[in-house]
C-alpha cells in the first residue's frame, strides 16, 4: 500500500516531530511516499513547480492519503481537495488546541474520515483501526 502522508510545512513546522512519529508508525502498513514531511530540513534545491508536480503525482499514485491537519496549511488543504477529486480514501487527524478545532471544510466533508485525538498513542490506535479496514 502506498501512503501519502500530508502535513504542514510552510503553514508552520511546530508539529514536524509528531509527523515523524506518525510516519514511522505508518511504515508498518505500507510505503510512505512523503517521508520528508517528518523532517525540518526544507529542500531548497527544487522549485515550487517541481514540488507541486511531484506531490500531485504522488497523491495520484497513492492508495490512501493521511493528513494531520491540526496546523492549518494551504498545501495540506489543497492536497486533500485534489485527493477527493481523485476518489482517494482520506483520513484526517487533528487535535483541539486552546479550544480551536479544525476547519469546517474538513470536519464537515463527507468525502473523508476525520478523527480527533489528543496524544500520539491515540492517533496510532485510530490508524490501526482504520488501516485494517481500508
Ligand atoms: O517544500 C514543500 N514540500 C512539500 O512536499 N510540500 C507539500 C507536502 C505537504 O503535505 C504540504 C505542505 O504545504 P504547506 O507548505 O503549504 O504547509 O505541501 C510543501 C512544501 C512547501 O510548501
Amino acid at each position: 500500500m502506498k501512503i501519502y502522508f500530508s502535513g504542514s510545512i510552510r503553514g508552520g513546522q511546530q508539529d514536524t516531530n509528531l509527523y515523524a512519529e506518525l510516519i514511522q508508525e505508518l511504515k508498518q502498513y505500507g510505503t510512505v511516499l512523503t517521508e520528508h514531511i517528518g523532517s525540518k530540513t526544507i529542500d531548497t534545491t527544487i522549485s515550487d513547480k517541481e514540488i507541486h508536480d511531484r506531490d500531485v503525482k504522488w497523491v495520484k499514485e497513492s492508495d490512501i492519503v493521511i493528513a494531520e491537519v491540526t496546523v492549518p496549511s494551504l498545501g495540506v488543504g489543497y492536497e486533500i481537495g485534489r485527493a477527493i477529486d481523485m476518489n482517494k480514501p482520506i483520513i484526517c487527524l487533528y487535535r483541539v488546541l486552546n479550544g480551536k478545532t479544525t476547519s469546517a471544510m474538513i470536519r464537515g466533508c463527507s468525502d473523508l474520515q476525520c478523527f480527533e485525538y489528543s496524544n500520539v498513542a491515540e492517533a496510532k490506535e485510530i490508524l490501526k483501526k482504520q488501516l485494517k479496514t481500508t
